[in-house]
Formats: structure tokens, C-alpha cells, sequence
């Protein structure tokens, strides 16, 4: 499988990453959600490149001008709350795209153990699409693994791209055993080496859903 860690490269990504981690600048919410949304659309940039082209003849008001553009049917799928900017990142660039939406949430049985639920999905038929699902943060990876499981209820994609930002190695272990192998692509712009006893990333950046829009009751 292919992981894309573009931590792995100097650009200019690494400024909103180094905003977005930054116990100061990260509770600028505005600030923070908007850097997510601009790491999504980089990402955006990045993935097309990897998509399937071909030349149509475009009428300007001078004549005929041969452009190269994408054929594949996009599906950008995001797992509420967090991913909605990141989500928003990616439908800037994929404005054709069609949307679908995964609510995924830690419901705690102590104060360390906690299970997944999966409760609201909306979302068109996937089949043989190009399924992009985007999470900021992929910790164990299992909201990742339970919504690609939901969203196998609307079909079989044709290609998956597992987009998040920072991912634990744990995660990125945990994506690479329950993902179709030959069809997903991993792309994150960092890989953190630990988690802790709470699963969260470590270093991270805490919780990114409560640093978007504010904290849970
Ligand atoms: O890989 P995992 O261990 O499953 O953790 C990652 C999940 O945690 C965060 O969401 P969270 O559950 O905090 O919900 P929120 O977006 O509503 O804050 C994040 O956006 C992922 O969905
Ligand atoms: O580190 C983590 C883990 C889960 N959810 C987050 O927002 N951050
Ligand atoms: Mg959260």
C-alpha cells in the first residue's frame, strides 16, 4: 500500500502544520480550521496529479484548445466532526465532486476505554468510484476502519485515498491490514511515533475537533 507522508518534504504544508500543532496559535479557531481546510486543498492539489486524464477540445472564442483533465468520478467522504474543514479543503479543488458524510464517535466506558459509533451516514452509491475519506486525525485508525466499513453499504469503490494530516504509526500499521491493499492510498502530512493510554497522538495536537469548534459537553 502506499503511504504519502509529506512531512517527508519541505513546502510550505509544514508552516500550517506547525500552526495547527502549536499550543498558541492552534486556539485561534478561525486560524485553525482555516489551515486545515488549506492543508486539504494542497492535499487535493497533490492527489491529482495520481488521477486518470484525458484530452478534451475546449472552444474558446479564438478556436479549439486541448485540455488534459480528469475522468475519475470523485467521492469525498468525511467523518464529523474534525474532517469537515478538511473536507471543505478538498471540495475548493474537487467542486465536481459528490459528498458523503460518517458520524464516528468515542462513546467512553471509563475514562480510558471506549468503543466507536458509527450512528448517521449519508452518502451516494460508490461504486467503481474514486472514494476519498478524509480525518485529520487518524489515532488508532479505528474511525477510519468503521466508516470505510459504512461506507461499503453504498458499494465497492474503485480506488480509495485514505487522506488525514497528522497519523499515528500505529494508525497507518492499522490502515494498511483492514484496507484493499492493490486500491488504497495513504496520504498524511505527518506520522507521529506514539499514542497515549487516552489515544490520543502524541506529540499531535490534542483534539481536533474540539480546537475547530469548541469543546463537548
Ligand atoms: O483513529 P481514532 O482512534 O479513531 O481517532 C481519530 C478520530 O478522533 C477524532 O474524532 P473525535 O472522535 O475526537 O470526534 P470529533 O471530531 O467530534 O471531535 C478524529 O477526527 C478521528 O475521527
Ligand atoms: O490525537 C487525537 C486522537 C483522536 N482525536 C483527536 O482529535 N486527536
Ligand atoms: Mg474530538
Amino acid at each position: 500500500m502506499k503511504v504519502i507522508d509529506f512531512g517527508q518534504t519541505n513546502s510550505i504544508l509544514n508552516q500550517y502544520i506547525s500552526e495547527i500543532r502549536n499550543v498558541e496559535v492552534q486556539n485561534d479557531r478561525l486560524r485553525f480550521r482555516r489551515n486545515i481546510e488549506r492543508i486539504g486543498e494542497i492535499m487535493a492539489y497533490e492527489m491529482s496529479k495520481e488521477f486518470k486524464y484525458s484530452v478534451k477540445n475546449i472552444q474558446t472564442p479564438l478556436g479549439i484548445a486541448p485540455v488534459s483533465t480528469p475522468d475519475n468520478n470523485l467521492v469525498i467522504s468525511t467523518i464529523l466532526r474534525a474532517g469537515l474543514p478538511f473536507h471543505q479543503g478538498f471540495l475548493s479543488y474537487f467542486d465536481g465532486a459528490e459528498n458523503a458524510f460518517v458520524s464516528a464517535y468515542r462513546k467512553y466506558k471509563d475514562t480510558l476505554k471506549f468503543d466507536i459509533h458509527i450512528e448517521y451516514i449519508a452518502s451516494p452509491r460508490i461504486d467503481d468510484k474514486t472514494l476519498i475519506i478524509t480525518d485529520p486525525m487518524l489515532a488508532t485508525g479505528g474511525s477510519m476502519e468503521l466508516s470505510y466499513q459504512a461506507m461499503l453499504t453504498k458499494g465497492h469503490p474503485a480506488e480509495i485515498h485514505v487522506a488525514s494530516i497528522i497519523a499515528s504509526q500505529k494508525a497507518i500499521d492499522h490502515i494498511k491490514n483492514v484496507f484493499p491493499e492493490d486500491k488504497t492510498t495513504i496520504w498524511c502530512a505527518a506520522i507521529d511515533p506514539e499514542i497515549n493510554e487516552h489515544s490520543y497522538i502524541v506529540p499531535g495536537l490534542g483534539d481536533a475537533g474540539d480546537l475547530a469548534y469548541g469543546e463537548k459537553e
